[in-house]
């Protein structure tokens, strides 16, 4: 067995993503068979000794009966009505469903901007924490009533990835109706299973496509939230729901992402996963070189533009002039103060703005 089946299989605390796909059906709404089994293998692991926070999606798909909706919403309003109704079945369906086992079950909805902004972190961290110490699951999704399109996590597999580092999880495992990563989507016909992803050249010519009817991120957002997991440290095991027990036994199935060998510092996580930007400046082709790849720090005389309003000491997106986003930086300057000092080199700046733009310790790749 490979060492990251291995870390998973021992892993002491566990985050469990389950998908809209292996939770709820397009006609019948929410399958409390399917998830009485996902409970099972869950219950099993934590009487073997690990800790289960479990990141579960399906509110939106458990509020389409109900509501009389036949496709899965598209507008805003209509998936935050649908997450409303369902979000009470899935959370009773969970409840019921540990209940069996004498097990007593918190729901945790979470923004964003809960992650992103250090108090609110802080307590979600310790309530995540007072959960697992009183030995009860924590429930976790997206608080998808008040998350807005500009603060939403996007997915789950992104949340459930920053759970588990807000959590300092061990292993996450992402269940979904796909057994695994396959070289393009399984769905377009012949395509070849990835048993162990190591960095980025095991990924050379995979096309990860969109999800299915019911799900929301499809394979791309898992490649995200596997990449994410890396840089805090996390391995992470892709497998399909129905395989929950083997999963989450011995790790034998399913595709695996090794974890980086050291951890991003929380600092730099912080900047590269979960800040929330306020702003961006445009570099010309000698900056982004110099600090997406020799990690310098950003001077003014590489800077074309400046867009946003923000203040020193935010996060800011840093990026080329073709529109993409190369890094992340805590800037040292308002906006503002960037519009003077653009393109000048630093001799020609007035004495109180010759520091960097971005120190490069404050400063990271994406
Ligand atoms: N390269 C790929 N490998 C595996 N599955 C893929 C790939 N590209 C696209 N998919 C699709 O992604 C789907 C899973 O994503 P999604 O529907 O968002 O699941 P979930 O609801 O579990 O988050 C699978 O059903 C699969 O058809
Ligand atoms: N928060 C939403 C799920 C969003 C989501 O990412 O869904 P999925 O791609 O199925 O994990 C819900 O509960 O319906």
């Amino acid at each position: 067995m490979s060492d990251t089946r291995e870390r998973i299989a021992t892993a002491r605390s566990i985050v469990v993503k389950i998908g809209s796909s292996a939770l709820t059906d397009l006609v019948d709404g929410l399958d409390r068979t399917r998830l009485d089994r996902l409970a099972d293998a869950i219950e099993e692991r934590m009487q073997a000794g690990s800790d289960v926070i479990v990141v579960s999606s399906g509110a939106i798909g458990a509020g389409m009966a109900p509501l009389g909706l036949r496709k899965r919403p598209t507008d805003l309003a209509t998936k935050q009505a649908a997450a409303s109704v369902g979000q009470l079945a899935l959370a009773h369906a969970w409840g019921t469903s540990f209940a069996r086992y004498d097990r007593t079950v918190g729901q945790v909805l979470l923004t964003a901007h809960d992650i992103a902004l250090r108090a609110h972190h802080a307590n979600a961290q310790r309530t995540l924490d007072r959960l697992r110490s009183l030995h009860a699951v924590a429930v976790v999704n997206e608080n998808d009533t008040v998350a807005t399109n500009e603060i939403r996590f996007g997915d789950n597999d992104r949340l459930a990835a920053l759970v588990a580092h807000l959590a300092g999880a061990d292993a996450l495992l992402l269940l979904s109706d796909v057994d695994g990563l396959y070289d393009g989507d399984p769905r377009g016909g012949a395509a070849t299973m990835i048993p162990e992803v190591n960095g980025p050249a095991d990924l050379d010519g995979v096309i990860a496509g969109s999800g299915g009817a019911l799900g929301t991120g499809g394979m791309a957002s898992k490649l995200s939230a596997a990449r994410l997991a890396a840089d805090a440290g996390v391995p992470v095991l892709l497998a399909a729901a129905s395989a929950a027990d083997r999963a989450l036994a011995d790790a034998s199935v399913g595709t695996v992402f090794a974890a980086r060998p050291q951890r991003l510092s929380a600092r730099r996580f912080w900047v590269r996963h979960a800040a929330e930007t306020r702003g961006s400046v445009v570099l010309d082709d000698g900056a982004v070189q110099a600090v997406a790849y020799r990690r310098r720090s950003l001077l003014s005389a590489g800077v074309v533009g400046v867009h946003g309003r923000f203040s020193g000491g935010d996060v800011i997106d840093l990026v080329d002039t073709g529109g993409v986003t190369r890094a992340r930086g805590v800037v040292a300057y308002d906006a503002d103060e960037i519009a003077q000092m653009v393109g000048k080199s630093t001799s020609e700046l007035p004495a109180d703005l010759r520091r960097p733009l971005i120190h490069a310790d404050d400063l990271v790749a994406v």
